[in-house]
């Protein structure tokens, strides 16, 4: 479904150039749920940016179903990590969800399905007159993932999209992604600093180099599919396995960048 090859991006140019990513080999199957993380700095967002179609690699290519990407697909939708900003405060709940569905060029029966389906599927359906400000920072953020998902992507795109808000809410969003991902069969590229949500979430962990970035591990997480935040997370193959990203993004930190394995 998405395919990242020999992705590279470098920033600015003569002596302020910034080599952010060197050399990025992927590729994510389709329905696949994949969680990325990093070290600080090492050009995760960069990445993210260059998949969603929002700049331009300086080298390598990236394809979504085949299609290379030459700027925003129409098939693809992201959630970043500031829901303040990305949110306008100006419309209720129920109007930003419906913003992309009108530049879809939808109609109105198909647009109130879909906005009513999607904060059904977050839990804010009874608040879909309230506007942003009146929402505490999850249900800010839950309203991000509806207007994503009420766009109906093939792939959804996440760039620490729980990083602002407090450890219960946290927990809860991290079972409403792994929902509405089974619910609604998308694609999911995850991006995050936190190690526990990576191997919690995802069903694969690709791990980053320090900037310049290349692929240092891709980690599979064979954790039984039904995932619960008690037992999952006390389960000795979750720590094994935390233990390992873990030891993975400090060989990232220290060593050299090592050469990006074949994608599986
Ligand atoms: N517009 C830009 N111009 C120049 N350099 C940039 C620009 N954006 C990012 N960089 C540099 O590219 C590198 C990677 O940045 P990026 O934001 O992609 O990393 P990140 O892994 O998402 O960081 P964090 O984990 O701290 O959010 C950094 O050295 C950063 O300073």
């Amino acid at each position: 479904m998405l395919d990242v090859n020999g992705l590279q991006k470098i920033y600015g140019g003569g002596e302020r150039e910034v080599e952010a990513v060197r050399d990025l080999t992927f590729r994510l199957e389709e329905g696949e749920l994949s969680c990325l993380v990093g070290p600080s700095g090492c050009g995760k967002t960069t990445l993210l940016k260059c998949v969603a179609g929002l700049l331009r690699p300086t080298a390598g290519s990236v394809s979504l179903a085949g299609h290379a990407i030459s700027g925003p697909p129409r098939d693809m939708a992201v959630v970043f990590q500031e829901y303040g900003r990305s949110l306008f405060s100006w419309l209720t709940v129920r109007g930003n969800v419906e913003l992309p569905l009108k530049e879809k060029k939808l109609g109105k029966g198909r647009r109130d399905s879909l906005v009513n389906e999607a904060l059904q599927a977050v839990g804010l359906a009874d608040s879909a007159e309230s506007y942003p400000w009146q929402l505490s920072g999850g249900m800010q953020q839950r309203v991000a993932i509806a207007r994503a998902i009420a766009y109906e992507p093939r792939v959804l795109l996440m760039d620490e999209p729980f990083a602002a808000v407090d450890a219960q809410t946290r927990a809860d969003l991290e079972d409403l992604i792994r929902g509405l991902w089974k619910r609604f069969a998308m694609t999911v590229l995850f991006i995050t600093h936190d190690i526990d949500e990576a191997v919690y979430l995802g069903q694969r962990v690709l791990v980053l180099s320090s900037s310049p970035t290349v692929v240092q591990d891709d980690i599979a997480v064979d954790l039984p599919d039904e995932r619960d935040q008690l037992s999952t997370r006390s389960d000795q193959r979750f720590t094994a396995l935390r233990s390992l990203v873990y030891t993975e993004i400090q060989n990232a930190k220290n060593g050299p960048a090592a050469p990006s394995p074949a994608a599986p």
